[in-house]
């Protein structure tokens, strides 16, 4: 592959953000004109690096990089189990960490050892059913939502919700708490297939800088 061909970074938008621009700051990757939180602009050029770099919302990240769009992208590691893409996972960066639970009232925790029919809301609807089918072998009806899941429960949409938890304060406020938990969670950097053949030393190098850098800190 030409020696001058730019590099594409997919980052995600929003929680992860900063942490990922100021690591990759830390790296030597940088991109002046992307800390500019007014910019309008989509797609940001460091010409001397030969990098590129775009902002997209969690879920597409992924997808970007499958499609070769991007060569390399950072999200999050819910994101990746719900869109079940086809992207190496090179890297966890060990920020952005949180937890996927299931969460509800204290009383549907009887439903839950009792294996009953139950419903499921979540915005992560493949994550909530490889859970309860292929793990706990329940049959469950699962309910997408897309955002404020906790009103599930609350408004009696449904019994129990598969959700981020963080500090567990969104839960606290609201009457719920954990009841199990699925798995751990955080940012990852994720690598296109043919990308990491034809770009091998490029990348390598990149996720080699990382790891230094995440090890020192
Ligand atoms: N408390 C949290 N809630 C949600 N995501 C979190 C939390 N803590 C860490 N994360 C990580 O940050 C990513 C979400 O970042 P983002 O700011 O895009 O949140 P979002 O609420 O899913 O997005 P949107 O506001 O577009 O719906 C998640 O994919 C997850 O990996
Ligand atoms: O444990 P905590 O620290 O309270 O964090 C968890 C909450 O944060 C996320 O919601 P977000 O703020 O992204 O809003 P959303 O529900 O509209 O997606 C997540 O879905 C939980 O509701």
């Amino acid at each position: 592959m030409a020696e001058d061909r730019y590099l594409t970074f997919a980052l995600t938008k929003g929680r992860l953000a900063d942490k990922t621009l100021s690591l990759l700051e830390q790296v030597g990757i940088t991109c002046e004109e992307m800390k500019d939180k007014n910019s309008r602009k989509l797609v940001f050029v460091n010409e001397e690096l030969k990098l590129k770099f775009f902002l997209a919302k969690g879920p597409d990240v992924p997808t970007y990089v499958e499609y070769g769009a991007a060569d390399i992208g950072v999200t999050g590691k819910d994101i990746l189990l719900e869109e079940g893409r086809r992207v190496y996972e090179v890297l966890d960066l060990g920020f952005g960490k949180c937890r996927m639970c299931v969460c509800g009232p204290e009383s549907a925790r009887e439903l839950l050892q009792h294996h009953e029919r139950i419903r499921v809301a979540s915005k992560y609807p493949v994550i909530a059913k490889d859970y309860f089918y292929n793990k706990k072998h329940q049959t469950v009806d699962i309910i997408k939502l897309n955002g404020s899941v906790e009103l599930g429960p609350i408004v009696g949409l449904s019994d129990v919700i598969v959700d981020i938890v963080e500090t567990g304060s969104t839960l606290r406020e609201n009457g719920l708490g954990v009841l199990e938990e699925i798995c751990e969670l955080s940012a990852r950097v994720i690598v296109n297939q043919v990308s990491m053949q034809m770009e091998s030393e490029r990348i390598r190098e990149i996720i080699l800088r990382l790891r230094k850098q995440l090890e020192e800190a």
